[in-house]
């Protein structure tokens, strides 16, 4: 479940082309916006949210992903976790990684975000952790 507060008249709330089955909500931009080669920006979407678990209602974390055409253009979404407790307007943050310069219109789907659960708890410092299998292999260490 996504609670949605519009913070501009023009701003859109998020969509799920196929519920039931789709990961991510996709997210609408709020301005025009021209994309210099190579520039990173942070795109308004003029809207704030409260996500939480449709059957628990405990509240969930959103992590701000590509859409697969977007990505397609030459449009890369960084940063992107969404604390569950953010109140404030939700900000995508999104490089041109072409040469060229790409335009985005006001009200085009820029990116879409994915519920995940807050897993997060106190942290422990410890001389010693539990014996495991990988231990601390690493970096390929299971063969190719
Ligand atoms: O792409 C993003 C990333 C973050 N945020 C918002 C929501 C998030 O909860 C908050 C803080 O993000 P993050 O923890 O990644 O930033 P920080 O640089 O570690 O700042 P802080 O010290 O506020 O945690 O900013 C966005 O709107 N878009």
């Amino acid at each position: 479940m996504l609670r949605v507060k519009l913070l501009d008249p023009s701003a859109l709330p998020p969509i799920v082309a196929h519920p039931g089955e789709d990961l991510g909500y996709d997210v609408f931009g709020l301005d025009s916006v021209m994309l210099a080669s190579r520039q990173t920006v942070r795109l308004r979407t003029g809207i704030a949210v409260e996500a939480r678990h449709p059957q628990t209602g405990a509240p969930l974390g959103l992590l701000v992903r590509d859409r697969s055409s977007m990505a397609a253009r030459g449009l890369a979404c960084t940063g992107g976790v969404i604390d569950a407790g953010y109140r404030g307007e939700i900000l995508i943050v999104m490089t041109n990684l072409g040469d060229a310069p790409i335009e985005l219109k006001a009200g085009e789907k820029i990116a879409q975000m994915v519920p995940v659960p807050v897993l997060t708890g106190a942290v422990e410092q410890v001389e010693n952790l539990e014996d495991s299998a990988r231990a601390e292999k690493g970096f390929g260490s299971s063969g190719r």
